[in-house]
């Protein structure tokens, strides 16, 4: 038994997109997520975020319901077509809703962390272009600069990207998200020009925000095993661990891409979009590097004739996601970034969590033990870090609340907290209860 420091803080996270509802109030502009919920075949049974959790105005209930928890730090993302709902024109009333959310959140001592970019990019963007035309990083900074100078104030804590391989790969690449391409070189653009902008938003949050304030990125990261020692599959991981992590890690920490994936890639890829000084804009430094994590890879040698590395189905304890439960992967994950990237920088665990079959029991409770003992061993993989010289500063546990999971709808359940879409009534489910205890413990 050991104990997490006075200063860590366990948090909870959600998204915009995911939990906000309200897609068409008080002037926000559709996203590529709303144009793509509207496609036949992309979203399980055309869910949408129209709804959703209905967060834009339930929100003071869920601040409660967080303090009531112990929760110490709420991560959220601003949804860009609040703000900027059509190209330059500002819409205040989007603001609005951020600093009613921020000023509750203040009231309880729950410290808001803000993600900027969580997917749901504005449809006019897209329209011209979106993360393809490298205009889209001057629509950024005005997007930020504005973020900055409304709530720089009151908000201290900001990333600027989740999960920029979700935003190019899954989305321009393997076509899963919106806007759903399937064209490896748009998707190794895209990843280029998600990076300028994360760059740029660095640059301008450095000429605008006091030193109290912090700025980092959110990565999705796993470690990649090969499913033998054969040569071929040792070098098949290898080429998925460069396009799962290096491609990021090695351009925001290290000033270059990996030289073996811009090889592979220039392949397919016109790789002529690098231009100088882009890489110094990219890797500028952070206050703190951000890790989503929830799975390991294991690959075999494939067949794609692109990266030819397959994941292999691994037999062992998995999640209603289909992936396998693998806690050490984030000690592994965490002290590789330590050794080879990060350094003393300060990491957070922005996401980590999993989907269960929850269901409301007769006793009007969500026994959701598999999410218990999902959170527990991952908890003590953290604090492992920790005990190890690791410099992690929190936890933010995927997530609050039930919520639209993207491709998957309403389908699959990631919260702590269960949310009755008939009613949007939440009931706090066993996973809560463990939380808050952990929390006032601080003992795992
Ligand atoms: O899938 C659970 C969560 C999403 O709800 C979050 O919005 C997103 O930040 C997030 N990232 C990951 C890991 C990367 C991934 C996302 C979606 C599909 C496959 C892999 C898991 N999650």
């Amino acid at each position: 038994m050991s104990d997490f420091n006075k200063d860590f803080l366990f948090g909870v996270a959600t998204a915009s997109y995911q939990v906000e509802g309200a897609y068409n109030e008080d002037g926000r502009s559709m996203s590529i997520w709303d144009t793509f919920c509207r496609q036949d075949g992309k979203v399980y049974k055309g869910h949408n975020g129209d709804v959703a959790c209905d967060h834009y105005h339930l929100y003071k209930d869920d601040v409660k319901m967080m303090k009531d928890l112990g929760i110490e730090a709420y991560r959220f993302s601003i949804a860009w077509p609040r703000i900027f709902p059509e190209k330059g024109h500002y819409n205040p009333k989007g603001i609005d809703f951020y600093k009613r959310l921020t000023d509750e959140l203040l009231k309880n001592d729950i410290k808001p962390f803000v993600t900027i970019y969580h997917w749901d990019l504005p449809q006019w963007a897209d329209d011209l272009g979106g993360w393809l035309n490298r205009e889209v990083v001057d629509w950024f900074g005005e997007y930020v600069s504005k973020l900055f100078n409304e709530l720089g104030g009151y908000i201290r804590n900001w990333i600027t990207l989740n999960e920029p391989w979700c935003s190019s790969f899954l989305s321009y690449f393997i076509g899963e998200h919106a806007p759903g391409h399937k064209d490896l070189g748009e998707a190794v653009l895209v990843s280029h020009n998600l990076l300028l902008a994360h760059g740029k938003a660095v640059e301008i949050f450095r000429d605008i925000n006091s030193s109290d304030s912090k700025i980092g990125i959110t990565l999705n990261l796993n470690e990649v095993f090969p499913a033998t020692d054969s040569p071929e599959d040792k070098a098949a991981a290898r080429i998925a661990d460069g396009f799962q992590n290096r491609w990021f890690l090695d351009p925001i920490f290290k000033g270059e891409y990996p030289k073996d994936m811009l090889e592979l890639f220039g392949k397919y890829a016109k790789t002529d979009f690098i231009t100088d000084g882009d890489l110094k804009r990219i890797s500028q430094k952070l206050d703190f590097l951000g890790v989503n994590y929830y799975t390991r890879a294991v690959v075999k040698k494939g067949n794609d004739g692109i990266l030819n590395a397959e994941q292999i189905d691994v037999d062992n304890e998995k999640t209603e996601m289909g992936w396998e439960v693998y806690p050490e992967s984030l000690y592994n994950i965490l002290m590789r970034l330590k050794n080879e990237y990060t350094f003393d920088l300060p990491l957070y665990i922005t996401e980590n969590g999993a989907a269960y079959k929850d269901v409301v029991s007769d006793d009007g409770h969500v026994h959701d033990e598999k999410r218990v003992e999902f959170l527990k061993k991952h908890f003590k993989q953290a604090k492992r870090f920790i005990d190890d010289g690791g410099n992690l500063r929190g936890y933010f546990v995927w997530s609050l609340m039930d919520n639209f999971e993207w491709a998957h709808g309403y389908s699959k359940r990631f919260g702590i907290v269960y949310v009755d879409y008939e009613t949007e009534k939440r009931i706090l489910k066993d996973s809560a209860l463990w939380y808050k205890n952990l929390i006032s413990t601080r003992t795992i």
